[in-house]
Order: C-alpha cells, then structure tokens, then sequence
C-alpha cells in the first residue's frame, strides 16, 4: 500500500497553530517546544510500528488506540516526537482496518510529519513496510530516505528529546543503537520438564527497551536480508543488524519511563505520569483588581502542592500572557471572583481558553472561586446565579475543559478564614490532580 501522507506529511510548522488572544496564528506550539541546542546533524526520520491487537492488554481495543484522559495513547507517543523538530518525518504502520481511525487521530490532535503505511502481520513485518516506504521514492510519496532512522514502538509514549538525540548519534557512530535499562527480575531458563535449568546472574544483563536508531542503508539492509523465521517470529531489531549487517549497536542507558504499555495496569501507570505532569502548573487569574485574597489563595495553593509552580495574573493581561502561559503548559488555571457570584471574569477566561484551542491535547481544568461572606451577602438570592455553573460546564466540556464552581467562605475571623483557605486549596488540589470529568459542574464549598 502506499505511504500517506497525512495531516501534511511536509515539515510544516509541528503541532496545533495556536492562536493568541487576538486570533493571530503563532507558529509556537507545544509539540515544537525542541529543547534548544544539539541536533545530530543528518537527516533522521522515524518509523512506529502500531500494528498490533494488544492481545495481552485484554480489551477489544487494540492498546495503541486505548484513551488515556479521552484521547488515544499513539496520540501522546506521536507528540513526543513531534516535539523533535530534527525528525523530519515519521511513518506509522497500522492495519488496513485502522488507517481511517489513525487519520481520524492525525486530524483530530493536528499531528504533523505522518505518512501512514499498511503494518504486516508481525512487528518486523510492520517495522519493514515503514522502512520501504522511507527507502523508495514512491510517486506523490514525500518521504525521502533518512541518513539515520529511529524505530520505537507506538506504545511507548514517554520517549524524550535526550535519549533520541542520544541513540541517533550513537547510531550515526556505530551503524546502530539501542536504549536500554536494568533488569528488574531475574532471568532464568527453564528445562524441558519445566524446572529451572540455569539463572543468568542479572547484573551482566541489560533489558532491551526504545527508542532505536540506526543508519538507514544498516537496517535496511539486515530487513532485506532477513529470514521469514526472523520475521515472525523476532523481537529484536538489533540482533536483526548484527546478524545479517555484523553491526553492534551501541548500547544508551534510558530512562525509567522508557517502558512500552502492555498490560491493563500500564495503562493506569501512564494516565497517572500524564496527569502528574500536566497538573505542574497553576495560574490564578483574578478581575483587574489585585486583591489580597488572591494572595493568600496562592500561598495556600504553594504549601498544598509543593511541586507546583503556582502564578496569578490579572484577568485584564491573561489575554497577553496567555500565550506564554499556554507555552509553559499550563493546563489549569483558578479564576477568583471577590464577592460577586456571576460568571463574567470566569466566562472571559473561557473564552480566551477556547480561542487557544490549548485543550485538544489535554484537559484544561478551571476551578471558578468564589468568595463569599454569607453574613453581609444573602446566600440563597445568590444561589441562582451560582447553579449557572451546570450549563457553562457542559458546554466547554465539548471543548475538553473540565469547569468546577467553589465557593470559599470569607469570614471576618482570621482563623476561621485561614481554614477555609485551606480548605479551598485542597479542593483545588485534588480537582486538579485527579481530572475527574465526573465533577464537571458541580459547585463545591470550602
Ligand atoms: N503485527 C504487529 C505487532 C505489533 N506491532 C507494534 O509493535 C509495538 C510493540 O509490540 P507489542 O507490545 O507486542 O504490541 P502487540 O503485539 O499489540 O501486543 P500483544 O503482543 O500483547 O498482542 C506495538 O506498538 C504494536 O502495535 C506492529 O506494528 N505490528
Ligand atoms: O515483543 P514485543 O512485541 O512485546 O515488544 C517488542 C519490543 O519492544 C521488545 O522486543 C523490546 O525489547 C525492544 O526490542
């Protein structure tokens, strides 16, 4: 089947454009946040076989397409390399079945740099059609053939900058390279009647993890030359150029989160790193006037998230600065409304957030703070406004943002008000840490 491109294939600006407030169209994105600095120097494109069924996942989804935060898993795998901007192009195999739900995920999150080919029947196989796409210049085909190619499994959505620049420079030196990572349990082989016959003392041994990179002309060739027993039945690409090429790879240290989604509970284990990442940030926006409420929340917010760089920005500049926000990745903001219980600086925000079109790729969480001191206000007059809240939050979920209502009451007493600060900080924590969709709308009290 041919390549296809799709989503533009050409190295066009990576990622979603997106929009500052007055609409403009940045060619900044998430996805081209390269970190400045070393480029290996020679043209690389990638290969991700995604072919599989994900038989020991256990679901009827094949696990490349498992939503994660409601978006499918290849999506983050595809966006952390996008984030490369050195990679020039990468080719995904994915059945025949599945080209129209992988174009659907190309259009949908605005990956770019994807050519499409039809996967094989073993990962080898599908690994094998993405190199012959990138090696004939095929008609109306983009894709050129690569100095070096990376292969890494579609499933391992943790891959960073570092290590790939480390394994195509490797691979430029030795022909061929691999990530790596300590064993965890011991490897033993087994006698015919399933008794241990020996244990390889594990310290000599290393697992075999992604990414991979090798000289195109290396690999290529070894798939070339590769036996159909090869094909079917090996996992190790590797072995693949020492077998058929007498090319050593060398060996690159990885990082734990090197690891390939596998099992149900690596799918658990991702949603968690995905939402521990993405909950970094806060921004607490307020109306125009500073006010010391805001203050106070902000060092209640610091003390309950330790790791959390927490920054409040009048709602007047967010416009401006919200560019620079959405840059820094920060999916979650706190608007703080003093004493008044509609939703106009919370609904201005919304506004600005949709404009950026920051949530395609992860869910947004707004938190509309209210504070209020229900003996100079008469809380029941002010409860229809307030249960506007429903409405708002069901139609920027449509929009991936999860908006919550929290009133914080604000008692004249130091201490009582000191308490319900607090209070208001863990709510907001744990909302923005868990991202339960479940609570969209809803109008909580601290
Ligand atoms: N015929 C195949 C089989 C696997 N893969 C891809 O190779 C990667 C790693 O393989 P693995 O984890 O084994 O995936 P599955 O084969 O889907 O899993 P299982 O063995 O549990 O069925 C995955 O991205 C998978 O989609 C592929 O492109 N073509
Ligand atoms: O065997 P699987 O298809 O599960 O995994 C394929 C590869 O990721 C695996 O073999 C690594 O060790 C790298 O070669």
């Amino acid at each position: 089947m041919e390549p296809r491109p799709s989503g533009g294939s050409k190295p066009a600006e990576p990622g979603p454009c997106l929009r500052s407030p007055g609409g403009a169209c940045q060619g900044t994105s998430a996805y081209s946040l390269s970190s400045a600095g070393a480029e290996p120097g020679c043209s690389v494109a990638a290969v991700l076989p995604a072919g599989g069924c994900g038989e020991r996942m256990g679901v009827p989804t094949p696990k490349q397409f498992c939503p994660i935060l409601e978006r499918p898993l290849i999506s983050y795998t595809l966006q952390a390399l996008e984030r490369v901007c050195w990679i020039k192009d990468i080719v995904v195999a994915v059945t025949r079945e599945n080209m129209e739900a992988m174009d659907g995920i190309i259009q949908r999150y605005q990956h770019k740099r994807i050519s499409l080919v039809e996967s094989g029947v073993t990962r080898h196989r599908s690994i094998f059609s993405g190199l012959k796409a990138l090696a004939e210049n095929r008609p109306n085909s983009k894709l050129s053939k690569p100095e070096v190619v990376i292969i890494h499994d579609a499933v391992r959505p943790f891959v960073e900058e570092d290590v790939l620049l480390k394994v195509v420079t490797a691979a430029k030196e030795h022909g061929a390279a691999g990530a790596v990572r300590p064993l965890v349990s011991t490897v033993i082989s087994p006698s015919a009647d399933g008794c241990l016959d020996h244990s390889l003392e594990r310290a000599r041994y290393k697992a075999s993890e992604m990414p991979q990179a090798f000289l195109f002309d290396v690999i290529y060739e070894a798939y070339q030359q590769c036996s159909d027993y090869d094909l079917e039945f090996g996992t190790e690409c590797l072995q693949l150029a020492l077998k058929y090429c007498h090319t050593k790879a060398k060996l690159v240290e990885g990082s734990p989160d090197l690891w390939k989604v596998t099992y149900k509970r690596d799918l658990y284990a991702a949603e968690s790193i995905i939402k521990e990442r993405i909950s970094q940030q806060i921004c607490i926006v307020m109306g125009t006037k500073e006010n010391e409420h805001v203050g106070l929340l902000e060092e209640m917010l610091k003390n309950e998230l330790k790791q959390v760089n927490v920054t409040s920005r009048p709602l007047c500049h967010a416009g401006r600065d919200l560019q620079q926000i959405i840059l820094e990745q920060c999916y979650n903001f706190v608007c703080v409304n003093v004493m008044n219980f509609d939703f106009q600086e919370t609904q201005k925000l919304l506004g600005m957030l949709e404009e950026s079109r920051l949530s395609i790729l992860y869910p947004v969480v707004v938190v509309s703070v209210h504070f209020f001191d229900y003996n100079s206000v008469p809380f029941g007059e002010k409860m229809e406004n307030l249960m506007w809240i429903r409405e708002f939050a069901k139609e920027v979920k449509k929009r991936n943002i999860l908006l919550c209502g929290l009133l914080i009451y604000y008692p004249q007493d130091e201490l009582k008000l000191q308490e319900s600060l607090r209070q208001g900080a863990t709510i907001i924590a744990a909302l923005i840490k868990e991202r339960n969709s479940g609570l969209v709308g809803q109008l909580l009290v601290a």
